[in-house]
């Protein structure tokens, strides 16, 4: 765990090893690292599970350097006014290349073959012999001309879709929510599944790519798994929790799922028949943790040095390119009037707004307004308790 200090008296705190190039973004404007803040004005992330935290009231924002946000107390920091980021696709090309990977890897019962052919040590002469005999319980299936089904066409999902179809697969895909820009990226090749149950009674490999919301929470259930084709492979890249294990280790038993292909081991995937657990391992390389502490970072940075907000997941995103006057940076409820309160506040001081930008997200709204003239230090304190006063808002910063 590390702890930064910023100049202007901010601190930043990481919960798991955030890559070094991306907390090099802290060392440009005098950051210190200090391992033991109680009270961060930011958190940086990956994966540790922040359910249990309480947060300080210097808590401003939290960047998950990754995908999934599932372990942050999203809707809390909503109401605390924390703004919390991810970092979209930084880490795509690494779960892809472990996708297919694995998708290749298992249809040759290649990791079976292998924890085999080790159990053979101490045969001495006799292991080419035993190779030979043995190695037809290992008889696997091509991935050329059978049917891949893709879960999710966002960041990853898309590129899964894309490369599998270059090898040669079918690729369905099924994705209600799909966004413009993944449409746009995606193969016209890839056919579209209007439901759910069509992409499952197609699919002789499946793949799922979305995050764990109350929506996909075990979307691998017995129901789904009655549709299926006998023999899947399921490849789980993406949630534990998008599982039903009971109804996974009955289907697994039966042979209605041929192998279960898992980023998320516990003690009872593990007991598991056919199933293939990896220790999480989708994002980690080199290049996808230097890609997502890099984004965070600098995510971070921008928000807490100029109030611009890219990539949340909570807060809308908004920006200003940065004058250095004054900034008011207000985060307040959705309602109406709030801008004309807040700009009222503005110009009871006497001052001009040069720019500004109101941003809403569903019940709650991201006010950024930019002072014409320099503002003196003591009027700084009474505008933002002015601003504060105000009933909706729910933070304000005079950056
Ligand atoms: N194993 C790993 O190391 C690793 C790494 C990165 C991401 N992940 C997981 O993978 C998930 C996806 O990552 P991503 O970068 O592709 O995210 P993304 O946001 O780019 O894509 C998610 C897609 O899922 C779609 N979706 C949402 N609900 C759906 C539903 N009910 N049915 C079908 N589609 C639905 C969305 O429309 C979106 O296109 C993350 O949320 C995370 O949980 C795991
Ligand atoms: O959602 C994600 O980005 C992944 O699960 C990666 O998690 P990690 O950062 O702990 O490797």
């Amino acid at each position: 765990m590390t702890t930064i200090t910023l100049e202007k008296g901010k601190t930043i705190k990481t919960l798991n090893n955030i890559a070094e190039s991306g907390l090099k973004v802290f060392s440009k404007g005098n950051y210190v690292i200090d391992n033991d803040s109680e009270n961060p004005e930011a958190i940086v992330v990956r994966s540790f599970n922040m359910h249990s935290l309480t947060f300080g009231d210097e808590l401003k924002a939290i960047a998950r350097a990754g995908a999934g946000v599932n372990n942050i107390p999203v809707e809390l920091c909503t109401e605390q006014g924390i703004v919390v980021f991810n970092t979209p696709g930084a880490n795509a090309n690494a779960v892809k290349e472990m996708v297919l990977t694995s998708l290749m890897a298992s249809s040759r019962n290649l990791f079976a073959g292998v924890e085999w052919t080790k159990s053979l040590e101490g045969e001495g002469k006799q292991i080419p012999k035993l190779v030979e005999a043995g190695k037809k319980q290992f008889l696997g299936k091509e991935i050329k001309g059978k049917t891949l089904g893709v879960i999710g066409l966002g960041a990853i999902g898309a590129l899964v879709a894309n490369d599998a179809l270059d090898l040669d697969m079918d690729v369905i895909g099924f994705d209600p929510f799909i966004s413009v820009d993944t449409a746009w990226n995606l193969s016209r090749n890839v056919k579209r599944a209007m439901t759910l149950e069509q992409l499952f009674a197609e699919s002789d490999y499946l793949t799922v790519h979305v995050p764990l919301t109350p929506d996909t929470k075990e979307m691998f259930n017995q129901k789904a798994f009655n549709v299926m084709k006998p023999g899947v492979h399921i490849l789980n890249f993406s949630r534990g929790e998008l599982v039903n294990e009971k109804d996974m280790e009955i289907a697994l038993e039966n042979g209605t799922v041929g192998q279960y292909i898992t980023d998320f081991p516990n003690e009872n995937v593990l007991k598991m028949k056919n199933t293939v657990p990896v220790p999480h391992l989708g994002a980690s390389t080199k290049e996808s943790e230097e890609n997502c502490a890099i984004m965070a970072t600098r995510q971070v940075k921008e928000f807490l040095e100029t109030g611009n907000i890219r990539n949340s997941v909570n807060f809308p995103n908004a920006s200003l390119p940065y004058t250095g006057k004054l900034r008011v940076a207000a985060f307040h409820e959705n309602v109406p009037n709030m801008v004309g309160q807040i700009t009222l506040a503005v110009s009871s001081y006497n001052l001009n707004i040069a720019d500004m930008v109101n941003r809403s997200r569903g019940g709650y709204a991201y006010t950024m307004i930019d002072i014409d003239n320099k503002v003196s230090g003591e009027v700084i304190p009474g505008l933002e308790n002015k601003i504060k006063q105000i009933d909706g808002i729910i933070t304000t910063r005079l950056i």
